[in-house]
């Protein structure tokens, strides 16, 4: 069935529903998979234009799924979401996934591409790019044993709008440090445009701003909590 087509009859729900509580034996990681799936969501909300039927019936099984998640809740340190360090997005949502395909001490690389659920129309919405630069500078700023530091600013210059549904490249470098202040700088590109550059502050954080707090940052699989 095509977008074009969709049925408003119970068919199209179940019993041909695929039940993500139900137990499955073919995927190997299910969150990852349940993240995609949230994802997948969000994309589609945005595209369609469904009937009033069809997005009544939509919402009510959102909420179903709401309310059955709600028995696994637990707190924020237990939580998987933007914990998954080995995953692309991290396993949240929010942020577009950007997918690292390199930290150092001193330099980041990686790759995202943003949908129309992140679109600001025909382009990519300009409060989407500072996540973006957020979620590669906190990495690099953080990554390496380096204790834990928060955002103090991100100074955004948007230099071209940055296109749908095609990758961007995305490039963190750490500039310097002076006592707590780590500097970032970062920059996207498509193609050989300069989309947005960024400069950014982190300072360290004192032990009394870090209690009660779970700070481990992992850079791949073998560090993922
Ligand atoms: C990590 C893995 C990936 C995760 C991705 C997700 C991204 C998550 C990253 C974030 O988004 S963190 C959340 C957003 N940030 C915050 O909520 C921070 C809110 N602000 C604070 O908590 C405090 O303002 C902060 C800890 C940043 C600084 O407060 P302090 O009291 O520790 O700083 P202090 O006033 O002692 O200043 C220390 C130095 O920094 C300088 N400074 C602080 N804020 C500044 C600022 N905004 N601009 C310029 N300079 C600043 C300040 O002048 C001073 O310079 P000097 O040492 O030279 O005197």
């Amino acid at each position: 069935m095509d977008a074009t087509t969709v049925s408003t009859t119970d068919d199209i729900w179940s019993p041909s529903w695929d039940d993500p509580f139900e137990p499955t034996t073919d995927r190997d990681d299910e969150f990852a998979e349940l993240t995609d799936a949230l994802r997948a969501v969000q994309e589609a909300v945005t595209r369609s234009r469904p009937t009033p039927d069809a997005a009544g019936r939509t919402a009510r099984t959102l909420r179903d799924l709401a309310a059955r998640l709600a028995a696994f809740e637990v707190g924020e340190d237990e939580q998987i979401s933007g914990r998954r360090w080995d995953l692309a997005g991290r396993g949240q949502t929010l942020t577009p996934a950007l997918h690292l395909d390199e930290v150092t001490d001193n330099r980041a690389r990686g790759r995202v591409l943003v949908g129309r659920f992140h679109s600001g129309r025909y382009a990519m919405n300009g409060g989407v790019t500072p996540l973006i630069f957020d979620e590669i500078l906190a990495r690099l700023a953080n990554s390496c044993g380096r204790p834990w530091a928060r955002t103090a600013y991100l100074h955004v210059n948007y230099r071209a709008p940055a296109p749908l549904d095609v990758e961007l490249r995305v490039e963190a470098e750490f500039a310097g440090q002076d006592g707590r202040k780590r500097f970032m700088r970062g920059a996207m590109h498509h193609g050989d445009v300069l989309v947005a550059d960024v400069e950014g502050l982190w300072i360290e954080l004192k032990p009394e701003q870090t209690q009660n707090v779970s700070l481990a940052v992992g850079r791949g699989a073998e560090e993922n909590s």
